[in-house]
């Protein structure tokens, strides 16, 4: 069975380096594809309050630990903030809820999901009167959201807290208004967008990476026709070949050698067990080169219905 190494966070605790993605994955298969995963040896888990599936990957948890493949203390189970819930007095609650759906009593990772506030107390995307796309804002800053993060942690809800899709400006601010630096930043990562500043800067603060999308996120809602499909590219292809490698274990040990975490989404039992065996080769320095070249800002992830927000993280600042 694979297993993936880990990096230690900030906060002391043991990040596996690849996880399994949840999001898109259908209520009906997720619980498969988590218990899948768990025998494959996945023991990193990513989940959200948005991708409304937390009760049937909680399922495939609870049967894994009932029938003594893991325990809970072996597994890293992350969730995310969404942004309905920014404000300070529905964190808590919040994330007593994701818990509940999940069955756990303690996340591994809990993350602000985005930092862009929308109005409480509806749908996740709340639509404006007057708009098709655009979400209706709440003023709520996020440097309050993080403090509720530091208190929950400090209780014990969540053993690390971290951010998504925070931009350079927006980590800078959480560092120099909170106590606890975030373990991680998740946020879109894959060959057409390699993030090489952001990693490095996530770095130099003690924040690891965690690279979603990692494969492009071929089955995105809004994906058209024509659209770019990284492992369709030739050059890719060609290396996976020369490895005797699928494309996708290409791209994702790539992002490895990155010094990233990544997440792929499968429900596919064979493309979750070939994304775990990623650690039984290495690309020379010639061949990260050329997946270097695929670099193009390709930005898939734009959270269009928070366009125009203050906080959004991709309108104001390079990275
Ligand atoms: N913080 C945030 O804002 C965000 C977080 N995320 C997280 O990151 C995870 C991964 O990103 P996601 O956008 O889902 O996309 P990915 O880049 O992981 O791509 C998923 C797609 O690739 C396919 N796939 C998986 N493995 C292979 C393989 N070996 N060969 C060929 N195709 C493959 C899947 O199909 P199939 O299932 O049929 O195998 C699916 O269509 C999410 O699921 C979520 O947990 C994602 C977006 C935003
Ligand atoms: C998938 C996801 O996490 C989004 C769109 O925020």
């Amino acid at each position: 069975m694979a297993r993936a190494p880990t990096v230690k966070l900030n906060s002391g605790f043991e990040f596996p380096v690849l996880g399994l993605g949840t999001w898109k994955s259908k209520p009906g298969e997720v619980t498969q594809a988590v218990k899948d995963a768990i025998d494959a040896g996945y023991r990193h888990i990513d989940c959200a309050h948005y991708y409304q599936n937390e009760a049937e990957v909680g399922a495939a948890i609870k049967e894994k630990i009932q029938s003594g493949v893991v325990k809970r203390a072996d597994l890293f189970v992350t969730s995310k903030l969404w942004s309905t819930f920014l404000k300070p007095d529905l964190v808590e609650p919040n994330l007593r809820l994701i818990l509940s759906h999940l069955g756990l009593d303690y996340l591994d990772l809990f993350l602000i999901h985005w930092p862009c506030a929308l109005k409480e107390g509806g749908a996740l995307l709340p639509k404006r009167p007057d708009h098709d796309v655009l979400s209706e804002f709440s003023n709520v800053d996020y440097i309050d959201t993080w403090k509720e993060l530091e208190r929950l942690q400090k209780l014990g809800l969540t053993r690390s807290i971290g951010v998504s899709n925070f931009n350079k400006r927006q980590i800078e601010r959480i560092i120099d208004n909170g106590t606890i630096v975030p373990a991680t930043n998740q946020v879109e990562c894959h060959p057409y967008l390699n993030q090489k500043k952001l990693i490095a800067f996530c770095k130099s603060k003690g924040i690891v990476i965690t690279a979603y999308s990692p494969l492009g996120s071929p089955d995105r809602p809004w994906a058209q026709p024509g659209d770019p499909i990284l492992t369709e590219e030739p050059k890719i292809k060609a290396l996976a070949t020369k490895y005797n490698k699928s494309s996708a274990q290409i791209i994702l040990r790539y992002l490895i050698q990155l010094g990233v975490v990544v997440i792929p989404k499968s429900v596919n039992r064979a493309r979750i067990v070939q994304n775990i065996n990623v650690f039984d080769f290495e690309l020379s320095t010639e061949d990260v080169a050329i997946m270097d070249t695929f670099n193009c800002n390709g930005r898939v992830c734009q959270f269009v219905e928070a366009s125009g927000h203050p906080h959004h993280p991709f309108e104001h600042d390079e990275y």
